[in-house]
């Protein structure tokens, strides 16, 4: 009998653990983080406690949850303007590794087999923020006006992410037993060229301007190694391995989601699990869904083995799988690049 999809009261639970208690060296709650790596490769990670509010002044709300809603905002605004406007900034226009610019609906296959997906993002490579050199992506200057108007505040945003993201690696990198013989956070030099990327995303409403065949986003593990998702809508799912279900992710206050990406599984020798994950429509027609994914992925010469024992660099590695994004639902499981199974695409039944 096909397993029924689990009511959101009864779902089984991700792990969720504490940026401060982790932050601390508590050694229970970094085991607890490393065991979800380990499985599911994704966990809740909270980002507000009583600690935090000595930390973080009176109201204790991290900076971060406070610079996520401004950058909510400019995201808001930056998708309300009119397509064609957008085009203007198509990431193929961009540069060829597609880590900045704009994706517009139903570029790549959606979570229905044989349909396309249902969301528009627009993608900021953090080096170009940085304005680091050598850069691999040309700058591009002439940002949209909300990006314009908020470059600061984005900034600000993608590198607090990379901070959290660096603090995390470190975390682990001490706790896990044996250590690593390179701590994972020296494959991941803030200041270094890499493919990081934040992504600003909008799932649209089902409305006429929204083809019935465009839903959601297909299953995929990321290419990086750590994401931090921020949302407040529902939708995003995680494929448990070990029970061979879709676990929701519900979104919490003060809660930020993590997971582990594919560069991570190689770097940690397969001790991680890149979290398999895809959106799926929201129950209401009407309802339309925004979030930020800060991409922290290695540096472009960072060398890691795939589980099969083939060295790719962290550019490689991120072209190759960004192929597959685009391609058909028949290419795309004759390997195991997009969903880390050959032969599984995890498309929504029904
Ligand atoms: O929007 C989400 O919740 C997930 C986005 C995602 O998985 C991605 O962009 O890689
Ligand atoms: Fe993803």
């Amino acid at each position: 009998m096909p397993k029924l999809e689990p009511a959101e009261n009864e779902a089984p639970q991700l792990t969720s653990v504490s940026v401060s208690k982790i932050e601390d060296g508590d050694v229970a709650e970094t085991c607890k983080m490393l065991q979800a790596c380990a499985s599911d490769g994704g966990f809740y990670l909270s980002l507000s406690s009583d600690a935090d509010a000595n930390r973080h002044g009176v109201s204790g709300r991290h900076p971060l949850l406070a610079l996520a809603d401004h950058v909510f905002g400019t995201a808001k605004e930056l998708f309300s303007m009119p397509l064609e406007d957008k085009m203007h900034w198509e990431m193929d226009l961009w540069g060829e590794l597609q880590i900045g610019g704009y994706k517009p609906v139903g570029k790549h296959s959606g979570v229905r087999r044989g349909g396309q997906d249902g969301f528009e993002n627009f993608l900021v490579p953090t080096n170009a923020l940085l304005d680091m050199h050598p850069n691999p992506n040309p700058y591009h200057p002439d940002w949209p006006t909300p990006l314009k108007d908020n470059l600061d505040q984005v900034t600000e945003f993608g590198t607090l992410c990379s901070d959290l993201a660096v603090r995390l690696l470190v975390a682990m990198s001490k706790a896990i037993d044996p250590p690593p013989a390179t701590p994972y956070q020296l494959c991941h030099r803030p200041g270094k060229p890499s493919t990081t990327s934040l992504a600003m995303l909008h799932y649209l409403p089902r409305t006429s301007l929204v083809e019935s065949h465009q839903v959601g986003h297909m299953a995929h593990t990321d290419v990086g190694s750590l994401t931090l998702l921020f949302t407040s809508t529902p939708g995003l799912e995680v494929y448990r391995p070990s029970s061979e279900e879709w676990v929701p992710v519900i979104p919490r206050e003060g809660t930020i989601f993590i997971n582990v990406g594919d560069s991570l599984r190689f770097i940690s020798g397969g001790r991680f699990n890149s979290c398999l994950h895809r959106v799926v429509p929201l129950a209401g027609k009407s309802l339309e869904r925004y979030s930020l994914a800060f991409f922290c992925r290695p540096e472009l010469t960072a060398i890691s083995e795939d589980t099969e024992g083939r060295q790719w660099t962290g550019e490689e590695w991120h072209r190759a799988k960004y192929k597959v994004f685009r391609a058909t639902n028949h290419e795309q499981e004759k390997s195991s690049l997009l969903t880390g199974r050959k032969g599984f695409l995890g498309e929504l039944m029904g």
